[in-house]
């Protein structure tokens, strides 16, 4: 990825642009419409519904604070219905920003905790899915992740619901660690990741978001990661970033959220620059899209000031993203196609 002379006003371009998320969140991606109209099925909860009164409540301290504010809307999903409203309303949004393909993630062991029954669970979500390609002609697939503060009792619930071949859902690509990583440490988890890898799913982990480099390394070597989510403390190691572009593991960046959520003080200090000039995959998300009060364009378009990108950069950043899905190559070459069309009639005189 080369500098290139930014754009005037890059939205309208990022707008139409056809592009893949790889890192979005699925409670993190309930939008007010979705939050209120949750809220409405159970007054009982404390999220407000009100969008002003929602914009200060998702303004977060610290990361501990973001988690505590993330359990809250985690309690808004209470029944199977739930879970098929929120995954087809959050296919509905991502479609209208020209999202052809999203890998969301996943915290299954949240729900079946809470008494959702987990036949009805994946059910909920493969119904979403199949009527979200069909009337978006959007293409989800999931990453299910260990609520890693939530314990080893969460990892063996999830790798459970993973790979049992009754459960498993045919969207299931991927295995994922979220949460707090401030003393949980990365090893404790590569028994359950072996097991997903085993069942041929692909192995994502969050690392290096709020902790140093050593949890990145430690996501490679103990939990075999494919991408790692965030990685943002991987600018700290120059050794690292050789090794993450030498052997082609996309970093899923999401800017915003940094911020929202303290791990990076201000974005011109973000180290989005860094990993493009160390020659790594770099890709762009969204993570928690209306808690963050961004979306994918946004995020886009900040990544393309901060790196200086005209449309041809921007198309590259897609471009990046569909070459670190999970699409198989078919899926791969026909996205790659319709972003470089695109691209081409944009740029046309
Ligand atoms: N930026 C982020 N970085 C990291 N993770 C993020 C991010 N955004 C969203 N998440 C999600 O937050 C969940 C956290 C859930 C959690 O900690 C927890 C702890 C104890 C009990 C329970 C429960 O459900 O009973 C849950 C993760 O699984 C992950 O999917
Ligand atoms: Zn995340």
């Amino acid at each position: 990825m080369t500098d290139q002379r930014a754009p005037r006003d890059p939205h309208a371009f990022i707008a139409g642009l056809p592009k893949a998320e790889l890192h979005v969140h699925h409670v993190g991606s309930a939008s007010p419409r979705i939050v209120s109209e949750l809220a409405a099925r159970h007054p009982d909860s404390k999220v407000p519904t009100d969008p002003e009164a929602l914009a200060d409540y998702f303004t977060f301290t610290d990361f501990a604070h973001f988690i505590e504010v993330y359990l809250s809307v985690v309690d808004l999903i209470r029944t199977p219905e739930d879970v098929r409203l929120l995954t087809y309303e959050v296919a509905r949004d991502l479609a209208r920003q020209q999202v052809r393909y999203a890998e969301l993630t996943i915290t299954p062991f949240s729900s079946t905790r809470r008494g959702i029954d987990e036949r009805a669970f994946m059910d909920a979500i493969e119904d979403a899915r199949k009527a979200a390609e069909a009337e978006f002609g959007t293409v989800l697939r999931w990453c299910f992740d260990i609520p890693g503060e939530a314990g080893l009792e969460s990892a063996e619930e999830t790798a459970r619901l993973a790979t049992d071949d009754r459960l498993r859902p045919e969207g299931l690509v991927s295995f994922g660690l979220g949460g707090p990583e401030i003393g949980v440490p990365r090893p404790q988890f590569k028994p359950y990741f072996d097991r997903a890898i085993a069942a041929g799913l692909h192995s994502v982990p969050h690392a290096g978001e709020t902790t140093g480099p050593e949890t990145v390394w430690d996501a490679l070597t103990e939990l075999r990661a494919e991408r790692i989510g965030h990685g943002t403390s991987s600018a700290q190691d120059p050794k690292l970033l050789a090794h993450l572009a030498e052997h082609r593991i996309p970093l899923e960046v999401c800017p915003t959220s940094n911020i929202a959520t303290r791990a990076v003080r201000d974005l011109d200090e973000h180290p989005i620059k860094e990993f493009a000039r160390a020659g790594v995959l770099v890709t762009i998300n969204s993570d928690d899209p209306p808690m963050f009060g961004t979306d994918l364009n946004d995020e886009y378009a900040v990544a393309a000031r901060l790196l200086g990108l005209d449309e041809r950069g921007i198309a590259e950043l897609a471009g990046n993203a569909v070459r670190a899905s999970f699409l198989d190559e078919a899926g791969k070459a026909r996205l790659t196609r319709e972003i470089d069309a695109y691209t081409e009639t944009w740029l046309a005189p």
